[in-house]
């Protein structure tokens, strides 16, 4: 490792639907906030990054408007994107670059070319020098400590904001995998779906969030759980307050959850054997901040009966995936599924 390399603060990124994560080589993750830009609607300007532009969700006045540029998990808003992952990497080096770094990022498995060229463009506008994509299962994969380059069957489901991801990996290539654009951001759908239709109440997006994180779960608790809720009363016009219980959102859940256990099987069921045999013993792994669903592995176990694993810091492995592959080249080039020199 030449001299350069220390001062070339290399970077991995998990450019998620809800969640943002910068790993710098060398120190861990250095950034954590929610993919969110604020910009004002009529010049586009960017106000506001990050957990900034977040708390202005839902708060915004006519002319602002908070904006999730990868809602679904895919790009839906290239400029905004771009601008975002340019923060970013800029807040991530703090000091003026030194050398241009290396970036790997992650990107939704299925990403087009169009997309993966508006990433390209994005690192290289916020000063990088290359880049590679990695596969969100593949990061997660690596993240969670799976062995993903033995010739063994490993299967990890990322559970993210706005999609979840289903893979098995074996001697460092995806072998089968499903995405789907069910996530995170469904479940809090289905959260204010549900309060509206049983209640005629409205409540927010990070409010249904919070109910999900609070007491709902995938499979039924062992003690009833309850708490308060604020909305707009669909009828009256007027702020309203009521209590939910865990087991109705429990039960509000269970169209989106169901969508996923299936997905799950789906991709069992198009493994091969042998591979098929190392998960039965290894178990399935789950990632993303969807694995902090309460019951989510026991649902699962149960539906497949499969041993079911919760990563151990969730959020993060996809991050951590990243950085890691920018610690071994040769890892690097093996598991990236394109890369680009920008300079
Ligand atoms: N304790 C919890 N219980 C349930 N869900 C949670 C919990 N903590 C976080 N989440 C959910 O996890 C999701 C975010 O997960 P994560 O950061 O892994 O997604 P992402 O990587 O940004 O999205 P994607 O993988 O779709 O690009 C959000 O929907 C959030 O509500």
């Amino acid at each position: 490792m030449g001299v350069l390399n220390i001062f070339s603060r290399d970077l991995g990124i998990d450019l998620g639907t809800a969640n943002t994560l910068v790993y710098i080589r060398g120190k861990g993750i250095v950034i954590r906030e929610p993919s969110v830009v604020a910009i004002r609607s009529d010049t586009r300007e960017v106000l506001a990054v990050g957990e900034e532009a977040k708390r202005m969700i839902g708060r915004t006045p006519g002319n602002i408007v908070a904006i999730r540029p990868m809602r679904d998990g895919v790009i839906a808003d290239f400029d905004v994107t771009q601008e975002m992952l340019k923060y970013f990497i800029r807040k991530a080096m703090k000091r003026p670059l030194v050398v241009h770094p290396r970036v790997v990022i992650s990107v939704p498995s299925g990403v087009t070319e169009v997309e993966k060229r508006a990433v390209y463009e994005a690192a290289r506008q916020a000063g990088a020098r290359e880049a590679y994509l990695i596969e969100e299962p593949m990061a997660a994969a690596i993240g969670a400590g799976l062995p993903v380059h033995e010739p063994t069957g490993s299967m990890v489901v990322d559970i993210g904001g706005g999609t979840s991801e289903v893979a098995v990996i074996s001697l460092g290539g995806i072998v089968t995998s499903r995405s789907l654009r069910i996530g995170g951001n469904k479940i809090d759908d289905a959260i204010i779906f549900y309060i509206k239709k049983e209640y005629n109440l409205m409540i927010g997006e990070r409010t249904a969030e919070e109910i999900k994180i609070t007491i709902g779960s995938a499979y039924p608790k062992e003690e009833e759980q309850d708490m308060e809720v604020r909305g707009r009363d669909l009828v009256t016009g007027l702020p309203k307050t009521l209590r939910i219980t865990s087991s109705e959102i429990l039960e509000a859940l269970k169209e989106p959850v169901s969508q996923i256990v299936e997905a799950i099987k789906l991709t069992l069921e198009k493994t091969p054997p042998e591979l098929a045999a190392d998960i039965m013993d290894k178990g399935i792994m789950l990632t993303g901040g969807g694995a902090l669903l309460d019951g989510i592995d026991k649902l699962i176990a149960q539906e497949t009966g499969m041993p079911v694993h919760i990563a151990e810091a969730p959020l993060d492995c996809v991050a951590v995936g990243t950085g890691r592959a920018l610690e071994e080249l040769e890892v690097l080039r093996r598991v990236t599924i394109s890369s680009k020199n920008l300079a």
